[in-house]
């Protein structure tokens, strides 16, 4: 017995669970694997949206079969053409042969470049229709979030939103498919991740495509992502933090991130820890560069508005394992944050002279003087510590007041 389930009459999840793959992209751990959702519409015409990663495309095409037996598949839309869910186009080709595949000019664009030239297409326009018999489907184009083809598929008689890779997020799907049924918390976080290192650069794409939906004015009663949970109970909570998150809009508090050898940049982080908690700061999290993965600093810089960075000289420059910090922060655009920035030298230098320069492009508030003690702390630069914890805190807390 296969899992299939049904989101909607009819309308059917044929998605696969990935956890061997360690990283999505080659990048990202995996600790909790990922889903790579595809779906079915059983109607007098059938359709699948979307399938899945090529390693996973026979588990994916036993479901579509058990679904629909004998029958063959009228239409593949294809919202996005990422391979970890375009892997099984072909396969779904050869099965049935007189497929229609359904896309915008982008669309095969890509389809062609990666997969080579196919037939039977059927070229899509922003807010053209297709009807399935009891399924009408219509097509919002929504480039750039995050691939310039990628545009999401509307149900309209069951009010279903198969958005593609917005609104999705890492993590397997373990047991349960729908929101209702799972703990939001874990999967909460996990979206935050996907959507801070996959989709967060394009932040303003997706506020286009959220305005565009609602100048649309459709009802969404179910949205249908590629990765993750199907939000059919409350999907305005994650329509809500796609807005927030899109915006750059924080939640008060501080992430503080660190590279040190021997400990005594370490030192500094947990001082001006402690100094933001005294001012009552409850929401701080410390990272160690070298430790963490860079993509669970970035969904945590993504939530909070203040961000303290350190690091020891290396080499003449910044710690290794901060650069790749400062980079991913540059590449998301990320705006709007207060910067706080100390370190550590025994030589001339090099890691909070890199900070400072970071600080200079990225341009967020910087907060107090950045601090550089000779090879440990001493109480001169716990003192400097201690005034940007203050001044961050002040800050953070009047925010709060005004709210
Ligand atoms: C491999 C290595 C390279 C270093 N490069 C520099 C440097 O370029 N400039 C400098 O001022 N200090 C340099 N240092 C010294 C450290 O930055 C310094 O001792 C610092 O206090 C170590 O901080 P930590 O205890 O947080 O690791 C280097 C140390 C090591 C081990």
């Amino acid at each position: 017995m296969l899992n299939t389930v049904e989101v909607t009459k009819n309308i059917h999840y044929v998605g696969v669970n990935d956890r061997e793959t360690h990283l999505f992209e080659n990048l990202w751990p995996l600790d909790k694997g990922v889903s790579y959702n595809a779906y079915l519409i059983n109607d007098d015409k059938v359709a699948i949206i979307d399938t899945v990663k090529n390693t996973k495309m026979d588990a994916f095409m036993d479901k579509v079969e058990g679904i629909i037996g004998d029958k063959s598949v009228d239409y593949l839309i294809i919202n996005h053409m990422e391979p970890d869910h375009s892997g099984a186009i072909k396969a779904v080709r050869e099965r049935y042969p007189k497929v229609m595949l359904v896309g915008n000019k982008k669309t095969f664009e890509f389809l062609e470049n990666f997969y080579g030239k196919m037939d039977n297409y059927y070229i899509i326009d922003d807010g053209d229709t297709l009807d399935l018999g009891e399924h009408q489907l219509k097509f919002y184009l929504t480039p750039m979030v995050h691939w310039p083809e990628t545009m999401m598929t509307y149900e309209v008689n069951n009010k279903v939103l198969f958005s593609a890779d917005a609104f999705g997020g890492f993590g397997t799907l373990d047991g349960g498919i729908f929101d209702d049924e799972v703990n939001l918390e874990f999967y909460t976080d996990e979206i935050r991740r996907y959507y801070s290192n996959i989709v967060g650069k394009y932040g303003a794409m997706v506020q286009k495509a959220l305005k565009k939906l609602t100048e649309a004015a459709i009802d969404i009663k179910i949205i249908a992502p590629t990765h993750g949970p199907v939000w059919r109970t409350n999907p305005s909570c994650i329509i809500d933090y796609y807005d927030r998150w899109s915006k750059a809009q924080t939640q008060e508090g501080v992430v503080i991130v660190y590279g040190s050898m021997y400990g005594n940049t370490q030192k500094m982080a947990d001082f001006i820890a402690r100094k933001l908690s005294e001012k009552g700061i409850k929401n701080i999290r410390i990272y160690d560069a070298s430790k963490t993965h860079v993509s669970y600093i970035i969904s945590d810089i993504w939530r909070f508005k203040g961000v303290v960075l350190g690091s020891c000289a290396y080499n003449t420059g910044l710690f290794p394992s901060m650069e790749a910090v400062i980079h991913k922060i540059e590449n998301s655009q990320l705006k709007n944050r207060y910067l706080g920035i100390f370190g550590t030298a025994s030589w001339s230098g090099g890691g909070v002279s890199t900070l400072n320069q970071f600080a200079d492009r990225i341009k967020w508030e910087k907060i107090g003087e950045s601090v550089e003690a000779k090879s440990s702390p001493k109480a001169a630069e716990f003192e400097m510590c201690e005034k940007i914890a203050d001044e961050l805190a002040e800050k953070l807390i009047a925010e709060r007041e005004v709210l």
